[in-house]
């Protein structure tokens, strides 16, 4: 019986044959750890008298509030300045952005590569072939202190997307379909292992992170999406990280891209997905386009494609939040920005924003929120009375126009 990705990358590190339910311990290639659990991160390493075994192998981020929202924030952050520069550890400051894009443009994972955050969203890296997976503060602080860490390799769920996603529909839109058909609790402590086939090889990174992002909201340890199209262009990619044709999946899961329409998850739960046709109409005070899931150049040139030559609808806020600098950089030298500014949008610094409530942006109670981000939990992002509706760019872009929950393509249907 041949090996998933999962069991490939561990047994790998392992230096022998691992698979599911087995316990390895690994080298780990890279430790990332977010700005909220920085305090708690380095607690655990002076509990552990310790400090990082491979300084090189450890990247701090701040991007979860970003700048500093308040005198106990400020006073966090400048801890870890101090802590970073004292112990030779990278430290993306303020205006970097979001840890995972940050990581990604920085080349700190890569393919086969064990990545673990102190971030539920790490699954991410799974996009170009690592096997990221988040763990808290304590298994953090280890992994830093040791270069190493224990897993159980994770049994897997095989998702085929194939075909190519039709016009005015995207990743986004497949990968809420993806937690849709696994559901929420699905694929608890699995690897979600994504093969692209029949057309989907063309998915390029970006689009491939928005899909390993979201497999978190099944529950997943790890979203690995089997290296093609523009990931061998941009990586070199081992020969042995393949999965076997034979590997053993727990389930199978087929989606056609080109079947596929718009969706939209609607509160208070990520896996109840429906077709933005069902809830159309529905009244919207702010839309956010930004965060890990759907805060790259080609997010913010999707909406800018419907946002121009409109504005957005009378007392409805536009938030626009770039992934990274570098991001934000590319929207400002190609006329993206311009296009946002001039419909109406507020661009902030880059990093995760309002997506998690914690400072600007933050929803008062009643209020409707389009966001672009992974998460519509009840009180996620301000009031429990608040409603979050998750969607893609496309989507989130047109309801900010209309001021209600709608589709370019209903967009352009109203203006004829
Ligand atoms: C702050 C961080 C630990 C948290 C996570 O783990 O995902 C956040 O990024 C989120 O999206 O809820
Ligand atoms: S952008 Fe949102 S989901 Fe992503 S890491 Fe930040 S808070 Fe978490």
């Amino acid at each position: 019986m041949g090996l998933t990705l999962a069991e490939k990358i561990l047994s790998h590190k392992a230096g022998r044959e691992a698979r599911a339910e087995e316990l390895v311990v690994v080298e780990v290639d890279q430790v990332m750890v977010v700005d909220s659990i920085a305090g708690s991160f380095f607690r655990r390493l002076e509990y552990l008298e310790a400090t990082p075994r491979y300084p090189e192998r450890v990247s701090i981020v701040i991007d979860h509030v970003a700048p500093a929202a308040n005198l106990e924030v400020a006073k966090a952050q400048k801890e870890i300045r101090e802590w970073g520069h004292k112990h030779g550890i990278r430290v993306f400051d303020v205006g970097r952005g979001v840890c995972h894009q940050v990581l990604i443009e920085e080349g700190l994972a890569q393919p086969g590569w064990i990545v673990v955050g102190s971030d539920s969203h790490s699954t991410t890296y799974g996009a170009v072939g690592a096997f990221g997976t988040g763990m808290g503060a304590t298994d953090i602080a280890l992994a830093a202190a040791s270069g190493r860490t224990w897993l159980r390799v994770p049994e897997s769920v095989k998702v085929a997307f194939r075909g190519r996603l039709p016009q005015g529909v995207t990743a986004k839109d497949a990968a809420l379909e993806m937690v849709r058909l696994l559901t929420a609790e699905g694929a608890t402590y699995m690897a979600v292992e994504i093969h692209l086939t029949e057309g989907a090889e063309a998915l390029g990174r970006g689009e491939r992170m928005t899909l390993a992002n979201l497999t978190v909201e099944a529950g997943a340890k790890a979203g690995l999406v089997v290296p093609s199209g523009e990931i061998l262009d941009l990586y070199r990619v081992p020969e042995w990280l393949y999965p076997d044709p034979d590997a053993r999946y727990v389930r199978e899961v087929e989606i056609d891209l080109s079947r596929l329409t718009p969706r939209v998850s609607v509160p208070f739960y990520v896996d109840n997905v429906h077709e933005v046709a069902e809830v159309w109409g529905k009244r919207v005070d702010q839309v956010f386009i930004g965060t890990c899931t759907n805060g790259r150049l080609e997010d913010l040139r999707a909406a800018a494609e419907v946002l121009k030559g409109r504005k957005v609808a009378p007392g409805v806020r536009l938030l626009v939040i770039p992934a990274s600098s570098q991001v934000l950089e590319e929207a400002a030298r190609d006329g993206t920005l311009l296009t946002l500014l001039e419909a109406g949008a507020t661009i902030g610094t880059p990093g995760c924003g309002p997506c998690m409530g914690r400072h600007m942006g933050v929803l008062a109670p009643g209020e409707v929120c389009v966001s672009t981000s992974n998460r519509n939990f009840r009180g996620r992002m301000g009031a429990p009375e608040a409603e979050i509706y998750l969607a893609s760019p496309r989507v989130a872009a047109a309801s900010a126009v209309a001021g209600y929950l709608t589709t370019p393509e209903e967009l352009e249907g109203s203006h004829a």
